[in-house]
């Protein structure tokens, strides 16, 4: 045994050598449950699973001769990320974004897990025969774990509780047009069937809170008249324009709606995706003070972007709901780092990309040299497709900003990022930490080592990005998938052994039966 062990000492006749495969990883600095601490990582590579974790830096000797060991320090080992908000847009829209080029981006950012979005594919998967075709196109593709959202459209509520059973870990729904149109938004009474239809699944409902304000309303007549406007106010290629048109009142307004329907599943977590706006904040803390089981996730690039240095034109970052004003930033922050319960329990990328047609950027931003061309048109921020590319960036973003604000914590960026998202969509049990009985996911992350996003950074299939030409701190040197290196910064990826990613379609029902039986299976190997 190492004469620094702090935690529990290796088996000193190593029972667990010939049995099966091991491989190890340490480090003085790794998150363990949550937790900075140093710590040494045994997998079996034959299950992918962590079979034993020492709260110190063991020695190569420690283990049997011949086993895989590398000790990382001072790089900080973190579970894989789970991005909970991916639109992978295959099969249909292929061209945008696909499996094989999205999970490599994911990989690339130490981002093990993603989980697709229900829409921008054709079909979308909001019915089973939909999920059918998306599973048979992720098929041999995925260079990371992929989990499927469902999606509520108006009359699918006779596929939503099938579409539990064979595996979506949760579902979306639009409160305001989605921008493609086979995803409908939904109406109140499309929400309360939802609501009703699904009250007692193991499932998450989850809502774009966005909503124009009905014209005629219960309101007097002022509050009518600072109702903000329903079109552009201002020059197309204005960032003020754009953001003036979809105001916090939209969001607030889509969460009291879905508040007020709330009653109809009390046992039902519900769930805010890429919430923007602060107003929201207090409407939800007062619901959750109440008993009702709601949560809010925000994304990278509401934390690291502000309106005011948005240029005009610049349609990267143009996504719904939009980028507000720092102070709006500064405030999602004070909120997720609270002592207490903040309402904000996971941060995600929102990767909505397109082909930078659709995106519409003028050639001046562009990269345009050429004279002739470099005044061509473009910039219209309404007529441009709303998502922002981020895929595997985010945990470099979110490091980058945190450091900026003077007061990292690498704990903080595991809750957001790994185990509360791991939590959102039933995967608690497996993804998301550093711990006996779950899969060998983890992240080598160089803390201090700093990179421009550029088309080498940015593995997901259209270059188009607002971070791009921005340098990051922190980055992911090694990615592992349940027991194997899939990606290194010097190497790439391991291409031989082909994409090793699983698709993740275990029905939630099962999550805490099979939690119980893998980590017992896990001890007893
Ligand atoms: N159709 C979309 O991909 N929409 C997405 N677009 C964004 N966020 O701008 C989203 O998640 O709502
Ligand atoms: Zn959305
Ligand atoms: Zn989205």
């Amino acid at each position: 045994m190492a004469p620094h062990a702090t935690g529990t000492p290796p088996p000193s006749s190593h029972p667990y050598t010939h049995a099966y495969p091991i491989t190890v990883l340490a480090s003085s600095r790794a998150v363990v449950s949550g937790r900075l601490t140093s710590a040494t990582i045994v997998i079996n590579t034959q299950t992918g699973k962590i079979i034993s974790i020492f709260h110190s830096v063991l020695s190569k000797s420690d283990f049997p001769p011949g086993t895989p060991f590398v000790d990382h320090s001072p790089k900080i080992l973190l579970p894989g990320l789970v991005d909970a908000h991916v639109h992978l847009n295959e099969p249909g829209r292929t061209e945008w974004e696909g499996f094989w080029t999205g999970t490599r981006a994911a990989a690339f950012g130490g981002v093990t897990t993603v989980v697709d979005m229900p829409l921008n594919a054709i079909p979308p998967t909001t019915t089973v025969a939909g999920l059918k075709e998306k599973v048979a196109a992720a098929q041999g593709q995925c260079w990371v774990d992929v989990g499927f959202y469902g999606g509520i459209i108006p009359g699918n509520t006779h596929e939503l509780k099938l579409l539990v059973q064979e595996g979506v870990r949760g579902f979306k729904g639009f409160l305001i047009d989605s921008g493609v149109e086979e995803f409908p938004a939904v109406s109140s009474i499309d929400i309360s069937k939802a609501l009703t239809e699904l009250s007692d699944s193991p499932t998450t409902l989850m809502f774009h809170a966005e909503m124009i304000p009905p014209i005629t309303d219960s309101v007097g007549d002022d509050v009518q008249k600072s109702l903000p406007p329903l079109h552009p106010s201002g020059p197309l290629t204005a960032y003020k324009t754009f953001l003036d048109s979809r105001p916090a009142s939209f969001e607030t307004y889509a969460i009291a709606e879905i508040l007020s329907l709330a009653h109809l599943a009390p046992n039902l977590p519900l769930h805010i995706v890429h919430l923007s706006a602060i107003e929201a904040i207090p409407l939800l803390r007062e619901a959750r003070a109440r008993g009702v089981k709601i949560t809010a996730e925000t994304c990278f690039h509401y934390l690291s972007l502000a309106a005011e240095t948005v240029k005009d034109g610049d349609t990267r970052h143009k996504c719904c709901p939009p980028i507000r004003t720092q102070s709006n930033q500064d405030g999602l922050w004070d909120e997720m780092t609270r002592d207490d319960d903040s309402v904000i329990k996971t941060v995600v990328s929102d990767h909505s990309p397109c082909t930078p047609d659709l995106k519409m950027l003028p050639p001046r931003l562009a990269g345009e040299t050429d004279p002739a061309n470099v005044d061509g048109e473009g910039g219209d921020f309404f007529a441009a497709w709303g998502g922002i590319s981020s895929v595997g960036l985010g945990l470099s973003i979110l490091w980058t900003e945190a450091c900026r604000r003077g007061n990292p914590s690498v704990e903080d960026v595991v809750k957001w990022c790994c185990r509360n998202t791991a939590k959102q969509v039933g995967l608690e049990h497996r993804k998301g930490d550093l711990a006996v009985g779950f899969d060998g996911d983890v992240a080598v992350f160089d803390d201090e080592r700093e990179f421009v996003v550029e088309h080498s950074t940015m593995l997901f299939r259209n270059k188009c990005s607002p971070y791009e030409n921005k340098t990051l701190k922190g980055a992911v040197v090694e990615t592992w998938l349940r027991g194997k290196r899939v990606f290194t910064r010097e190497h790439g990826f391991a291409e031989k052994a082909g994409p090793p990613g699983q698709l993740l379609l275990e029905p939630r029902t099962a999550t805490a039966k099979a939690h119980k039986k893998e980590v017992e299976f896990a001890l007893a190997a």
